[in-house]
Order: C-alpha cells, then sequence, then structure tokens
C-alpha cells in the first residue's frame, strides 16, 4: 500500500488520482489523522505502508508570495517535516519520496545549460537571495542528504489540462500583466507518472530534477496557448523585473533552466516540454468542467 501525506493538495491530488486509476492501494494522510511531528505519531498512522510519498508542505495561497507571511507553517512544512519522515521511514525500512522543488535555483549554469543535481542550490538561505519558500526547500533538502531509500524529486512550475488557479497555464490566462522569463516546467501527469515509475520499477535513490526535458519563455508559452485556441487576449507585460517586483510581487521569484538528464536515463517517464506542453493544452478543460474531471 502506498501512503501519500498531503493527498489533499494540488500535486498530492494528482498522484493520488493516478495511483488509483492504475489499481494501485493508497490512502491519504493528512494533518488532521496525526502529529506530523511526532515520529511515533507519524508512524502509526503510516502503518502497514510499503512505500511513503510526502507531498505535504506549505506553499502559499494565491502563491509563495504568502510565505513571506506564514514563516513557521512554511518551515515547518517544507524543512522540518521531511526529516520526521526520514525518521519514520528509516525505522520501518521503507523507501520513500519527498516532493521538492526546483526553485531552488535561478538562472541557468554559467555556461548557460540547466542544472543538474550535482549542482548546489544557488536559490537558498545559503545565498542570501531567495524567497522565504524558496529557502525553506532547499533546507528540506538539506535535511535529506543522509536518507536511505528516498527520491527527491524536484518538480518545476506544474501544468496540465485542467484549468485549475494552481495550474502554470490558468496563472498566465489570468494574471493582469506577465513576467518575461525561461524556465523549464513539468507536465502534473508526468510528475504523477515519474511517482508511480519510483514505486513500481525503483530506479536508483536520489535527488531527481523531474522537468520536461528543455525551457520555454513565457512568450512561447502565451502563443500556443493562442494556437490552441484557448484565448485570444492580448497579454500585458512587465517592463522589467524591477517592475513585476516593485508591483506584483513581495519575494523574488525562481526562474531557471534545469537539466533532466538523469531523471531520462533512470526511465523517467518525461517528454520534451513543447509536446508536453501540447498535449495540455490540446486536452484544455476550462475550470467549470475541470472541476472533479480528474
Ligand atoms: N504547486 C507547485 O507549484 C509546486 C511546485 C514544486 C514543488 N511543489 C511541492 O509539492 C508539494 C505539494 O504542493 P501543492 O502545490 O500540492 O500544495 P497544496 O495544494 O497546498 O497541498 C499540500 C498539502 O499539504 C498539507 N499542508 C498544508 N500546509 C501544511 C503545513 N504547513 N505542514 C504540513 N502539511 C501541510 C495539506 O494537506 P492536509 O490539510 O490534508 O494535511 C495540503 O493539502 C509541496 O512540498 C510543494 O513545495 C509544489
Ligand atoms: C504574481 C505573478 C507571477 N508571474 C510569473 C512569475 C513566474 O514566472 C510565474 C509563476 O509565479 P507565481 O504564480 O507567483 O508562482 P509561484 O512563484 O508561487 O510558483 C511556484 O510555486 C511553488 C509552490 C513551486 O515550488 C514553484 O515551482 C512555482 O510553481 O508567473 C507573472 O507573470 N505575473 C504575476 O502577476
Amino acid at each position: 500500500m502506498i501512503v501519500v501525506l498531503g493527498g489533499s493538495g494540488y500535486v498530492g491530488s494528482s498522484i493520488v488520482n493516478l495511483l488509483a486509476s492504475r489499481g494501485k492501494e493508497v490512502r491519504v494522510l493528512s494533518r488532521k489523522d496525526c502529529n506530523y511531528y511526532d515520529p511515533a505519531s507519524l508512524g502509526d498512522a503510516i502503518g502497514n505502508a510499503d512505500f511513503v510519498i510526502n507531498a505535504a508542505g506549505y506553499t502559499g495561497r494565491p502563491n509563495v508570495d504568502a510565505c513571506e507571511l506564514h514563516k513557521h507553517e512554511c518551515l515547518m512544512g517544507n524543512a522540518v517535516l521531511p526529516g520526521v519522515v526520514k525518521e519514520v521511514c528509516a525505522t520501518k525500512k521503507l523507501p520513500w519520496i519527498q516532493i521538492s522543488s526546483g526553485c531552488i535555483y535561478t538562472g541557468t549554469r554559467d555556461d548557460g545549460t540547466g542544472f543538474t543535481e550535482l549542482d548546489p542550490p544557488n536559490f537558498s538561505f545559503r545565498y542570501n537571495n531567495c524567497s522565504f519558500y524558496s529557502g525553506t526547500k532547499a533546507l528540506g533538502e538539506e535535511v535529506l542528504a543522509d536518507a536511505e531509500d528516498c527520491y527527491i524529486l524536484r518538480l518545476r512550475i506544474p501544468f496540465e489540462n485542467l484549468d485549475n488557479p494552481r495550474n502554470y497555464l490558468t496563472k498566465l490566462l489570468r494574471y493582469q500583466r506577465l513576467l518575461r522569463a525561461t524556465n523549464s516546467l513539468t507536465f502534473l501527469d508526468e510528475f504523477a507518472e515519474s511517482c508511480l515509475h519510483c514505486a513500481e520499477n525503483r530506479p536508483e535513490t536520489g535527488i531527481y530534477n523531474v522537468t520536461n526535458t528543455g525551457y520555454v519563455t513565457t512568450d512561447e508559452v502565451v502563443e500556443r496557448l493562442k494556437t490552441h485556441g484557448i484565448t485570444d487576449k492580448e497579454f500585458q507585460f512587465f517592463d522589467s523585473e524591477e517592475e513585476f517586483m516593485q508591483t506584483a510581487a513581495k519575494a523574488a521569484r525562481s526562474n531557471c533552466v534545469m537539466n533532466n538528464q538523469k531523471a531520462i536515463a533512470a526511465g523517467f517517464p518525461l517528454s520534451e516540454v513543447h509536446e508536453a506542453l501540447d498535449k495540455a493544452m490540446a486536452n484544455w478543460m476550462p475550470e467549470a468542467a475541470a472541476t472533479g474531471a480528474k
């Protein structure tokens, strides 16, 4: 049985739905069920699982700006909780997944290529340049440096075919003005498939950049939304990142390029990013229809 902490959330519910649709026995854990910060209580709640996925964490709503105001929850959920799950899974000898984020990087490597799993995070408290959210996600990975039998899967700006306030495509459609940026992205369906791949096929444990191959600019994504007939909106853009920071954001954002070669070599089902965007956009489901669709 696979136990999913935070299975009620945006990412967790996508994973739970996929596992259930593939006939896997899956159980959702919530903060209501036990004390996440007491290893004995969490261990009892995890019970007789044979695989654990930690999709619980604090992300802030509507976006990571909220983490600047809720630092305690953010630190506990993103940096302390992974350490408790590590302890419980080590005691029970369980393999498990921690959902991390590509937002612990900014930009590209000096040679213009994407960050690999060997590159230390450069958008973290250690660099003193990050949002509170990104800092806590980088700390969460540090806490797991010595974790056994653990997959640290880095998700990066999720998108999918279902219109949802957490979906990057929905965000681009709804924000009044857009920041011009270059990013690697993650098709949520393929991220969920990647979790299943880890649980079923048990590739080597460790950190994986679970992003679609390559990167895209904001302009490319909005042009594609038009090509697919999802919108005919005339998008407005910020003149600069400074203007974005002054008028629309409380915390600096990570925009970055990631290298997914390690994940591809380990058999993770990740397509090229433009192809993945086309798959999501070709099946676009507006919010009213998307509610309860998965
Ligand atoms: N969404 C993204 O863009 C994105 C991108 C990269 C990585 N991630 C990572 O993916 C994971 C899930 O994110 P999500 O977008 O699915 O978030 P979400 O929709 O807010 O769901 C997270 C779930 O975690 C539980 N939770 C909320 N606050 C918590 C706290 N302070 N401590 C412990 N548990 C808490 C809640 O479940 P219960 O109320 O049932 O306990 C919630 O449903 C997080 O680790 C996040 O950092 C997300
Ligand atoms: C607020 C805002 C953001 N943006 C841009 C900045 C970013 O490139 C992109 C996403 O920014 P936000 O929506 O603020 O999302 P965010 O920064 O909260 O998104 C992050 O959520 C975390 C939980 C994940 O770990 C990250 O991987 C990422 O998905 O949208 C605009 O273009 N206009 C806006 O008004």
